[in-house]
Order: C-alpha cells, then structure tokens, then sequence
C-alpha cells in the first residue's frame, strides 16, 4: 500500500515539475518579448523626436524615397524564430527583415483593403504600422475587413485594427489615428512614415494623399476594389508619375460608385490588400525591380491579371511637374465635389408634397388601390421585396413608361416609388412626373426607403 502512494506521489512530483518547467519557459519567452517591445518603444520614442526636429525643418519636395536611416542593426533571438521561413528566401534574408524592421508603413483605411494589408505587414515584422480611420466597425463591414470582429462592432476600426496587430505580432509598434485625414492633418502624418498605403474608398483622399506624398517625397501605394474587379498602382515612386500626371481632373461626382451601392466581393479586396502589402515589402526592402504599371485584377475574366506600363511623370503636372502650382494641400471636398466619407448623403430632389412617409403608406396599403414600383437593381429586389411591388430598375425607368401606364386603372390610381434608401426614388419620382404628367394625379416616393420601412414599419424586413 505505501509503496503504491509512494508511486503516484512521485508521479505527480513528476507531472508538476515538467509543467512547472514548461511555465518558466514561458515566462522567459514572454520577458524577452516584452524586454524587446519595451525597446522598441524606447527607439521609437527616439526616432519621434528626431522626427519632429525634422518636422521643424522647411518642407521640401523631393524626389527620392527618403528613408531614415536603420536604427536597429540586429535581429533578437525572438525575430529569428519568428521570422524563420522567410529569412532563408535568397530575395529576402535577414538584411530584407531588417530593413523591414526600420520601415514605418502608414496605412490610411482599416477596411477592405487596409485590413489584409495591415495584418500582412505586421505579421511580416514591419517596424511601425500607423493605420488611420475615422470611422466604427458594422456588421457589413465584417465578410471582408478581416482585421475586425463581431465583438468590435461599434468601436474605432483604427482601435481594432490595433488590438488584432497586438495580438499578432506585439514586436510592431502600431499607432491608431482615430482621425479622418484631410488637409489639416494629412502632411503631418505621412512625413513620419516611409511608405503610404492608400486603402481608402473615396476620390478626395485619393488626390489628399497623392499630394501629401509627393509633396514629403514618399511612394504611394494605392489600390481600389469594386464588385468583381480592382486595381493596384505605385505613384510618386522611381520617378513615375503621380495620380495627378494621369488624372488631372477628379471624375464627376455622380460617376463614382462606392462598395455600399455597387457592392463588393469580400476576397476581392483581400487580392488587392495583400498585393498593396507585397509591394510595400518590395519597396522597404528595396526588392523592386519592375516598372511603373497599374495592375488590373478582374476575378471573372481570364486571365485574372493584366497589368498597363504607366507613362513617366508628366513635366506639366501642376504638382509634381517642372513649374509646380500646386505647393501645397487644398481643399480637396471643394476640388472633387464629393466628400471624403462615402456615407450616401439623403438626396433632396423632391418637394414634401411629393414624398411620403412609410407608416402613412403602411397605413393605407391595404386600403387604396395603387401601384408599387420599386426601383432597385433587379439582383436587389431579388434579395428581399414588398408583396404586389413591380420591379422595373431606376435606369430601365424612362423605357418603360408604357408599362406603368398600362399598370394605371384609371388615371386616379396613385403610383409610390421605393428603393432601399430613398434616394434613386425621388429620381424615379421626377422622371415619372416628366413622362406621365397628364396621366398621374399622385406619384411619390417613400421616405428613407426599404431601410426606414425596416425600422418603423416590420423589424422582420431585412437590412442589407
Ligand atoms: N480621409 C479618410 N480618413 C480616414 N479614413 C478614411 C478616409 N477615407 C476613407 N477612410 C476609411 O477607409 C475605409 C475604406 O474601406 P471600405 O470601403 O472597405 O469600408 P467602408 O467605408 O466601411 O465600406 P461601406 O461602403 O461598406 O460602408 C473605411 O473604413 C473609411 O472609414
Ligand atoms: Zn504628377
């Protein structure tokens, strides 16, 4: 019997000193982790004061890609480990890690593309990743902006995203800039970094950073996701040109589409993103030998890429040309004509008398004969619609009219109009009222749309 105790007793004795032994372990890993990201913090409190020496200094635009010069000359015993697989490619070896290490990356956007991006590069050992968003994460953002969960919902993407880069990789220092970025504060930021990526979804920040990088001498990575397709492209970089070399007039406003309208195929964005992140690598490692192109994914053609040789800079271009006009940040909300936050604005192209709002319409519904024309793209109606709606798209609209009219029981019967926001409505509403004005007694548009009639009227309809 006592030699039985004695037996499982040195058992356990055996069990507790092997788990002991495996928590010491542990515990040294995670000192050396923590002894290394303190000294991080502690260069790079170094680093931003020679920074905002330099910041003093006049602005100067230069053509280069200026980068600091290395801080940190050797990798810790943790970075070998870590980064293993990828310190014995022959392209990339520890030299290429640790000028990863020295590189700063800013990264404007947690979203599509921010998100792949940022958990690349951080995961990859960049030395410091800012990622700037002003905006909360929604549940709709979630299918393609990785870098985020269901329990961020509502919080700052630029929060998130640096909670996720900490959990990653705790050796990259990560700032959140909870801000929007416009020419108030654009400059300031991208001078204290080496590379900009621009992962954001509207024209005003495009030629915002375009600018602040040309003018602070940085490359611009930009890349663009919509449906099925995207595009990547290098600007202000081996002396190619700027976005404003090839575009030097913002597209008409009513001509760009966001992802919330067009929608967007979530792995789409991740393609770009990691491409955006792959070319950041290259140029921090100083790994890139092709030329200026702009490289056009499409995921329903074959084949997937094709990329377009881009033409140098242009000695005219009023920013990076010879003779410059533009010296510095305008106001870029004025110059394109549409903001920088891609929320859909209400459009006011009615009057009260012609609207009406979703309870009033519940309420008569059932009551008086009318026609329902909803006005979305058919792949929409098709997701969710109001019973005994007729569905004719807001572009087929004027081509159709002679179906409404045969729709009309007499010319009394009120027409209402519904889209999923209440905007393409009113511009149904118009068009109506221009080829059926003497046949229409009463045409309207339903207020704020399927998403108000969701809110107010059945919290079963879905939101989308
Ligand atoms: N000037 C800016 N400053 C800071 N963040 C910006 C700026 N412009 C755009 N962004 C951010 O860039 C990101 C773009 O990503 P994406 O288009 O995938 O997201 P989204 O706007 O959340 O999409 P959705 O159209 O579905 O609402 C957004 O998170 C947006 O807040
Ligand atoms: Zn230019």
């Amino acid at each position: 019997m006592n030699i039985e105790m004695d037996k499982s007793e040195n058992q356990e004795l055996i069990v507790l000193v092997s788990r002991l032994k495996k928590e010491n372990e542990q515990l040294r890993i995670r000192v050396k982790e923590l002894e290394e990201k303190l000294n991080n913090k502690q260069n790079s409190l170094l680093n931003s004061n020679t920074n905002s020496k330099l910041k003093e200094s006049t602005l100067q635009k230069t053509e280069t890609f200026d980068k600091a010069p290395p801080i940190y000359k050797d990798l810790t015993l943790a970075e070998y480990m870590l980064y293993g697989r990828q310190l014995i490619l022959s392209d990339f070896g520890k030299s290429g890690q640790l000028k990863l290490k020295n590189t700063s990356i800013l990264i404007v956007g947690a979203g599509g593309l921010g998100a792949p991006a940022a958990i690349y590069l951080a995961a990859a050992g960049v030395g410091k990743l800012g990622i700037v968003d002003y905006d909360k994460v929604e549940r709709s953002n979630l299918h393609r902006q990785i870098i985020h969960n269901e329990l961020r919902e509502g919080i700052s993407k630029a929060q998130s995203a640096k909670m996720t880069i900490e959990e990653l990789n705790s050796l990259c220092n990560c700032v959140a800039y909870e801000i929007l970025l416009e020419s108030s504060n654009a400059l300031e930021i991208v001078q204290k970094y080496d590379i900009v990526i621009d992962a954001t979804d509207n024209v005003a920040t495009r030629y915002l950073l375009n600018d602040a990088c040309v003018l602070s001498g940085k490359p611009l990575i930009s890349g663009g996701a919509l449906r099925m397709d995207g595009q990547l492209t290098v600007y202000n970089y081996k002396r190619g040109p700027c976005y404003r070399c090839l575009f030097p007039k913002p597209p008409p406003p009513e001509s760009i589409l966001n992802c919330a309208d067009g929608g967007i195929l979530g792995v789409v964005t991740g393609v770009i993103g990691c491409l955006q992140a792959l070319q950041a690598i290259k140029i921090a490692t100083e790994n890139d030998e092709s030329p200026n192109n702009l490289l056009i994914f499409s995921a329903t053609s074959y084949p997937l890429f094709r990329s377009i040789k881009l033409r140098s800079k242009k000695k005219d271009c009023a920013l990076c040309g010879d003779h410059p006009s533009i010296t510095r940040l305008e106001d870029y909300v004025q110059f394109c004509g549409s903001g920088a936050t891609d929320k859909s604005p209400s459009v006011k192209a009615l009057g009260h008398e012609d609207r009406i709002e979703p309870k009033i319409y519940h309420n008569l519904r059932n009551k008086t004969p009318h026609v329902l024309i909803d006005v979305r793209e058919t792949v929409q109606y098709d997701i969710c619609s109001l019973p005994n709606s007729i569905n004719i798209p807001l572009k087929d609209l004027p081509d159709r009219i002679g179906e409404v009219k045969n729709l009309l029981e007499t010319p009394n019967t009120p027409v209402y109009v519904i889209c999923r926001l209440g905007n393409d409505s009113q511009h149904a509403v118009n068009i109506l009222k221009t080829h059926l004005k003497s046949e229409l007694k009463e045409v309207k548009d339903i207020i704020g749309g399927l998403h108000k009639w969701s809110i107010e009227v059945d919290q079963e309809f879905p939101i989308y």
